[in-house]
């Protein structure tokens, strides 16, 4: 299990979250759901180790992993898709997916997983990961690539950002395929549609969790009063005192 405990962060201006606590079992499916601003990509960067908390533990499997690097939490099986996906000027799309050969993944496999995003392999495999690939089919090979590594977590922010009209779907096949390979999956998003596609959700505001549970009740609460209160003022007002 990942978790975060009593996780706080703040940057010289201002505290962006205050006393988070998650916990990410084993072969559920989570959505962090909040809106622009609320903190769920500086929870991912914690969670990755892009970005370490002021005060407070990440932990896996009871082990404290605070201090470790993205690089050794990869080794661990944490992995992560960005909001912007990284640019490899000069590879293949197929050598991207098979991380220059470091995986051992055969052809057909290769196929599927591009297939999953939308990808027809013929269409892709051989294109440069560089400019002429637009931001969703970028995005797309992100996913794809994901989808081949099988982390144990798979953090993904705004995954239907720069996505067309078939966003739901592809989200829909993706999450079903880490559920049946036994992935966590931490989807980070501001659509409540796409959060209620997983099974438990986490709402956080003004960088405070306001409430959790199932994804249809938090998705009713986040519809009813996300945009309706106050707490982003009073929670600065707070701060300043
Ligand atoms: N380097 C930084 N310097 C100043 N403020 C920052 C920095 N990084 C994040 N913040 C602030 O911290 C808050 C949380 O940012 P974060 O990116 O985590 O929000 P988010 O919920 O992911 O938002 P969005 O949905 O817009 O991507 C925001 O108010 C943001 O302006």
């Amino acid at each position: 299990m990942l978790c975060l405990r009593n996780v706080e962060y703040a940057n010289d201006e201002r505290k962006i979250l205050h006393s988070v606590n998650m916990a990410f079992r084993n072969g559920i499916t989570y959505s962090i759901l909040g809106p622009n601003g609320a903190g769920k990509s500086t929870i991912a960067r914690i969670l990755m180790g892009e970005l370490k908390p002021t005060s407070g533990e990440v932990l896996l499997d009871e082990e404290d992993i605070t201090g470790l690097s993205v690089t050794e939490r990869a080794k661990l099986g944490i992995s992560m898709v960005w909001q912007e996906p990284a640019r490899y000027e000069g590879i293949t799309v197929r050598d991207y997916l098979i991380l220059g050969g470091k995986l051992r993944i055969d052809r057909d496999e290769i196929r599927e997983a591009l297939e999953l995003v939308g990808l027809p392999y013929e269409l892709y495999a051989r294109r440069f990961v560089d400019k002429s690939l637009s931001g969703g089919e970028r995005k797309r090979i992100e996913l794809a690539s994901l989808i081949l590594l099988k982390p144990r977590y798979a953090i993904l922010d705004e995954p239907d950002s720069g996505l067309d009209i078939t966003a739901g779907e592809l989200i829909e096949r993706v999450l079903d395929y880490f559920q049946r390979c036994g992935t966590t999956v931490i989807l980070i998003t501001h659509h409540e549609e796409i959060a209620a596609k997983t099974d438990f959700s986490y709402f956080i505001c003004a960088g405070r969790l306001l409430k959790k549970g199932f994804s249809r009740e938090v998705v009713d609460y986040y519809r009813r009063t996300c945009g309706r209160c106050l707490l982003t003022g009073m929670v600065e007002d707070d701060d300043k005192n």
